[in-house]
């Protein structure tokens, strides 16, 4: 962990803004003592002007801080000369995303990603330090640069032979009759909160499958999921699986957001993506954010709805404003309250209406035994049957997810005549 931290942030034309910085840097569990900030270009060597280094190695000396945390992906190199002259531990923004991925990764194949991820990252750097002459002459392995290769080989293999539960589940489940519903957006817009309350009760014994998660950790901490949860949730009468995702940060580095790849499949398996945002931000940052996630999607995305959370934060004026200013660019968002619990029937029906469209059909049934089965069996996977008895049949009108239909006909057919 990181302990006490000083944190320091250089930008070119905007005015600093460390909150972002400090929370990263409190949700890798450090303790920010103090902050500097200044508005110039980059310093090659060391990212930050020569004045202000010097100010933060008075800081370290005062404050006794064990760690600078550097808002900016810095070099192997500038990270190595900014702790000489600095005096203590020099970590730049990546690196404290690292820290709290690690610190959070429950399941194996989280932790083998976050090793990944780590040994990725490392990687630059030690061959920054390797002399150039061993790094030819050892090509096999005996250096800390091959022995890295070999270990992300390794881990990368064991990733790949790792079957995803949560993959396999949502296969099953989708052929059980299920819509599938992800929820994607920027870390702390209040994700597993909406889960949590578009969840059905938990059913006693479905905490056997671990991709079912009970809780759906919430808290006001970047980073809070770090794996997909999925939960059911019965969406205007449609039995469906809502899983939550990892949350966007900016300026991640790609090799991490492509070590979660639970999360992006999660999202391209999806039926219908809820995009969740948060409302109370300045609009502009609510405009790029959204078009950040839709960026990340891509072109073959399932349909969105988006939902506008924290309501609760500003004014109906407000609101209506900030749905307007970015209106082109998610149609119709639906303006919620997830902590509240408002608004939340508008966004299942928009969710529905994204779901593949239900068929209709009307089948006749014989008074037997398997017919009565079958007719069960429509009663829980269908999302809305009529039966009318006569003396010897019943008419059934179904309306149902094609491929719950598909199975119904295929059933019909076998029984006895
Ligand atoms: N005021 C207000 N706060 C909310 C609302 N919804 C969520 N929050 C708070 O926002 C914070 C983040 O909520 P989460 O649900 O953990 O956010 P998340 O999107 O899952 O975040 P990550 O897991 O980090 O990606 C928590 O403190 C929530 O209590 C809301 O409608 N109103
Ligand atoms: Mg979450």
């Amino acid at each position: 962990m990181l302990q006490t931290a000083i944190i320091a942030q250089r930008t070119t034309d905007e005015t600093p803004d460390t909150d972002e910085i400090r929370g990263l840097t409190e949700a890798a569990g450090a303790r920010v003592v103090a902050e500097v900030t200044q508005q110039r270009p980059p310093d090659p060597g060391t990212e930050l002007g020569p004045g202000k280094v010097t100010e933060i190695a008075e800081l370290v000396e005062e404050t006794g801080a064990e760690t600078v945390v550097v808002d900016a992906e810095l070099t192997p190199q500038q990270t190595v000369t900014l702790e000489d002259t600095v005096g203590a531990h020099v970590v730049d923004r990546h690196r404290v995303v690292l820290e709290i991925f690690a610190d959070q990764a429950r399941s194996r194949r989280a932790q083998l990603q976050v090793e990944l991820a780590r040994l990725q990252y490392r990687l630059p750097r030690v061959r920054e330090r390797s002399d150039e002459g061993a790094l030819n002459r050892f090509t096999e392995s005996g250096t800390r640069y091959y022995d890295l290769l070999d270990r992300i080989d390794e881990l990368e293999n064991k990733l790949d032979d790792l079957p995803s539960v949560a993959e396999q589940h949502r296969a099953q489940r989708r052929e059980e009759g299920f819509d599938l519903v992800a929820l994607a957006g920027y870390t702390n817009a209040g994700k597993s909160t909406l889960l949590r309350r578009l969840a059905d009760e938990m059913e006693l014994g479905e905490t056997a499958h671990d991709d079912l998660d009970e809780t759906a950790a919430v808290e006001d901490r970047l980073f809070k999921t770090l794996e997909t949860a999925t939960r059911r949730a019965t969406l205007s009468g449609r039995s469906t699986l809502v899983t939550d995702t990892v949350g966007f940060l900016d300026d991640l580095p790609h090799w991490l957001v492509e070590s979660f790849r639970n999360t992006l499949s999660a999202v391209e398996d999806a039926d219908a993506v809820v995009v969740v945002a948060d409302l109370a931000q300045p609009v502009e940052e609510l405009r790029r954010k959204l078009e950040t996630v839709h960026d990340a999607l891509g072109e073959a995305h399932p349909p969105v709805v988006t939902a506008l959370n924290k309501a609760d934060l500003v004014s109906e004026q407000v609101r209506r404003e900030k749905r307007d200013a970015v209106d082109e660019l998610a149609p119709n968002a639906v303006v919620v309250s997830a902590g509240r619990g408002d608004n939340l029937d508008a966004l299942t029906s928009a969710i529905c209406e994204k779901l593949p469209s239900l068929e209709h059909e009307a089948l006749t049934l014989p008074l037997s035994e398997d017919a009565m089965s079958l007719l069960s069996w429509l009663h829980d996977e269908a999302v809305d049957v009529e039966a009318t008895y006569d003396s010897d049949s019943v008419h059934v009108d179904v309306a149902a997810r094609p491929a719950t239909l598909e199975q119904a006909r295929t059933r019909l057919e076998g029984l006895a005549p």
